[in-house]
């Protein structure tokens, strides 16, 4: 059988300058935060404002969009569970790379499957996986629709689509759960500011 394909033979090179002193340089820790949620739960708008709120506090972040990603990297990949795991896989080796680099990496995608999840995770070291789960109920999502494509997945113009005909698990133990307090949506600003304080309490958004 041929190897032409498999990476044999390869070896790890080391880099001159390291995680400790980019993050020293940038005063701040690398992170991947996860955000997980339906479609139209609210996701990007949170990675936007999150990254905006980021900015005006000198600290670097770089969003990793589902969408956006899907129109390179991710081009060739579609929507049955086989694709949306190497979708998740991909994206987390470079949410790793992101952070490695020192950054905050925001990674904004439905990521409907805990093992899926549970892998990117398992991927970046201890407790820098802060996974964010828009637990936001389908009703308000459709009710958005903000795309128009509940309306053609409820039409059945479109198959497999989370939530309606595809599953979405949800997270057992997240970070940040964000919920509607008395049936209402927290502004993006507010639940950008939720996962600031959530940085700063753990440490990541200065190096001692
Ligand atoms: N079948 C189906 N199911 C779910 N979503 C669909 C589907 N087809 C297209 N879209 C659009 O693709 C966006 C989700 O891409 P992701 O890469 O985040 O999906 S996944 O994590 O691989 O499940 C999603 O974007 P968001 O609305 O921002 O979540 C949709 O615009
Ligand atoms: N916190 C919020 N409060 C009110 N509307 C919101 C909020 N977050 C998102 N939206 C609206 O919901 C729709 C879907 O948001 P989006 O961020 O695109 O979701 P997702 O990325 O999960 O698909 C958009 O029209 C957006 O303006």
């Amino acid at each position: 059988m041929s190897t032409l394909n498999n990476s044999t033979n390869i070896f790890w090179q080391e880099c001159p300058v390291g995680k400790v002193e980019r993050q020293k340089l940038l005063n701040q820790k690398g992170c991947v935060v996860w955000i997980t949620g339906l479609s139209g739960s609210g996701k990007s708008t949170l990675a936007c404002s999150l990254s905006r709120e980021l900015h005006s506090k000198g600290k670097l972040s770089y969003i990793l969009d589902g969408d956006n990603l899907r129109h390179g990297l991710n081009k060739d990949l579609g929507f049955k569970a086989e694709d949306r795991a190497e979708n998740i896989r991909r994206v987390g080796e470079v949410a790793k790379l992101f952070s490695d680099a020192g950054l905050i990496c925001i990674a904004s995608l439905i990521s409907p499957y805990r093992k899926d999840r549970d892998a990117c995770r398992a991927m970046l070291p201890d407790a820098s996986f802060i996974e964010v789960f828009m637990n936001m109920p389908l009703e308000l999502c459709e009710s958005r629709d903000a795309k128009g494509l509940y309306k053609l997945a409820r039409a059945g113009k479109i198959k497999g689509f989370t939530g309606i005909d595809d599953p979405y698990e949800r997270p057992l133990n997240c970070e940040i759960e964000i919920e509607q307090k008395d049936g209402v949506c927290p502004k993006p600003a507010a639940l950008a500011g939720q996962v600031v304080s959530y940085l700063e309490e753990k440490g990541f958004l200065q190096v001692e």
